[in-house]
């Protein structure tokens, strides 16, 4: 692919199939997918599916032929003001780490080091081939300087982490805003000046420890997060630089889309997998939606649901958008891997239709910040800080107005009921108290009456008119007498009643 002087439109898919490893090779593996032409950019797999796309790589092609073939010519269109997406997807373990060039085991810019730190080399060899004709061209006022910065940032189970921030790592979330232009960028993400590939290298190393990765049976080093490590290019134009040209360059290293049953996962990695596959799924969807719409004669009939994770929000300019787009499609060729295999080509397949508008970006007038804004964007921001500086100030008040006394009345009303419920039941004892213990008293009283009764009764019993009775006494006389003598009991009964002893005073009064 020769794109030194050609801006692609639609989206490149290169495919790179890795070798089968020791360990596939020992269990007999064979490899299911030919190329019946090299270097024609056509394979088949399964003896029956056919695809064709921009650059099919076999496993005996290394990382520099991979790199000269496909990546070099895109990179340097960062240096003529375009922005360059470069994605690596594919199944897990095949490949995209490796092509990519984020995985140091044991090397530094050495003879298999992927795409990643060759194109930071030719980045910073071209720029300081133009900064050194910039410097002759300077006494005439024609001369352009640039500044590289650097930037990377990791999409874990679905949370942006700052992969180059000093901080911890739960001060290194960041958020995802929509900026004026539709796009979004994300706010607070550390952008690092960068005068030297190997000092951008540094970085890339030291974000890449950072990351998310965990062995799986799949990969004994498995990316867990999406990573997207980002190339700055400010290019200062004029002898006071008043216009600033900002390109950027995106490496996305794509965590690997896997089987949850197959991989055998659980607990963590499984809860991954399935943020995995969630964001890969939303980013398919995009690229069906794009590439239908693509082929679709009428314009505008598509909706592109970009919203619908961040991942796919985070790559919205590099689908469909502004940006030059090299998709690296990695399969493995193992026959155990090929329902992965297909799919991965699948989606590939539909990515080829995707049309982008690659467009220069436009100068700005500079400002002295790093930051990729021009003045407009510097007042919008200023007046979202004042605003929003405004809101917490009166949302403060208001808590503070409306929560406190709320807090504070209802903790007295709860005292309070409490202390009334506390004397109620107190006063209820009490009453009960009171109330049994006259209970007891006037039983006691009852028993005292009737014990003293008892003899009274006997003696008028015995010395009364009943002890002779008169044989002509009619039953009307004898019924009198008996009611007399009931009815003095009766007083006398109430006056004891009525009598507590001296004991039984005391108590009463006690209580
Ligand atoms: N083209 C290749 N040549 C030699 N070895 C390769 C090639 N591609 C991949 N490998 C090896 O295969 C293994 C898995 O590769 P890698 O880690 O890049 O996979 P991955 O797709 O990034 O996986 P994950 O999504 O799980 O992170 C590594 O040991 C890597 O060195």
């Amino acid at each position: 692919m020769d794109t030194s002087t050609t801006v692609p439109d639609t989206v490149q898919v290169v495919v790179r199939i890795r070798p089968l490893s020791e360990r596939e090779l020992a269990k007999g593996y064979e490899s299911v997918i030919v190329q019946p032409n090299p270097p024609e950019p056509r394979l088949i797999a399964r003896n029956q599916e056919e695809f064709t796309f921009t650059e099919v790589f076999g496993p005996e092609v290394d990382q520099l032929e991979v790199y000269e073939r496909s990546v070099r010519a895109i990179v340097l269109k960062l240096l003529e003001g375009f922005n360059v997406s470069i994605l690596a997807y594919g199944q897990t373990g095949s490949g995209k780490t490796y092509t990519i060039g984020t995985s140091f085991a044991g090397s530094r810019l050495k003879i298999n080091v992927g795409i990643l730190p060759r194109a930071l080399v030719d980045i910073f060899t071209h720029v300081n081939a133009k900064q050194r004709g910039a410097r002759e061209e300077a006494a005439t006022g024609n001369g352009t300087r640039y500044r590289v910065f650097c930037s990377f940032m990791e999409l874990y189970q679905d949370h942006v982490y700052d992969l180059l921030s000093h901080r911890n790592r739960y001060e290194r979330l960041l958020g995802i805003r929509e900026d004026v232009g539709g796009g979004v960028f994300v706010p607070g993400l550390t952008e690092l000046a960068v005068s030297t590939a190997e000092e951008a290298f540094r970085w890339l190393q030291h974000g890449a420890g950072c990351r998310a990765t965990a062995p799986t049976s799949m990969n004994k080093e498995s990316n867990r997060s999406h990573t997207i490590f980002t190339v700055i290019v400010r290019a200062c134009l004029g002898t006071d630089d008043e216009r600033v040209t900002i390109s950027k360059l995106h490496f996305v290293d794509l965590a690997g889309s896997e089987r949850a049953k197959k991989s055998r996962a659980s607990g963590d990695r499984l809860r991954e997998c399935i943020q995995i596959n969630k964001g890969l799924l939303a980013l398919g969807n995009v690229i069906s939606a794009l590439a239908n719409h693509a082929k679709s004669t009428r314009n505008n009939t598509t909706y592109v649901s970009y919203r619908d994770s961040k991942l796919t929000r985070l790559l919205q300019n590099s689908l469909g958008g502004n940006s030059i787009t090299l998709m690296l499609a990695c399969v493995s060729p193992a026959s155990y891997n090929l329902e992965e295999t297909l799919s991965t080509l699948r989606y590939a397949d539909r990515a080829l239709a995707i049309r982008n508008k690659p467009s220069k970006s436009t100068p700005s007038a500079s400002l002295d910040s790093g930051s990729s804004s021009g003045s407009d964007e510097l007042e919008r921001l200023t007046k979202t800080v004042s605003r929003l500086r405004l809101e917490n100030t009166q949302l403060r008040r208001r808590i503070s107005a409306e929560l406190r006394p709320a807090v504070g009345v209802a903790g007295m009303a709860g005292g309070k009921h409490l202390l009334a419920q506390n004397r109620l039941l107190h006063g209820q004892l009490q009453a009960s108290l009171e109330e049994s213990t006259r209970i007891e008293l006037r039983a006691s009283i009852a028993e005292n009456a009737l014990g003293r009764l008892e003899p009274l009764v006997c003696t008028e019993l015995s010395d009364s008119e009943f002890q002779t009775p008169d044989e002509s006494e009619s039953p009307e006389e004898l019924r009198r007498k008996c009611l007399n003598v009931l009815l003095r009991y009766r007083t006398e009964y109430e006056a004891l009643r009525q009598r507590p002893t001296a004991q039984q005073r005391s108590t009463l009064h006690k209580i």
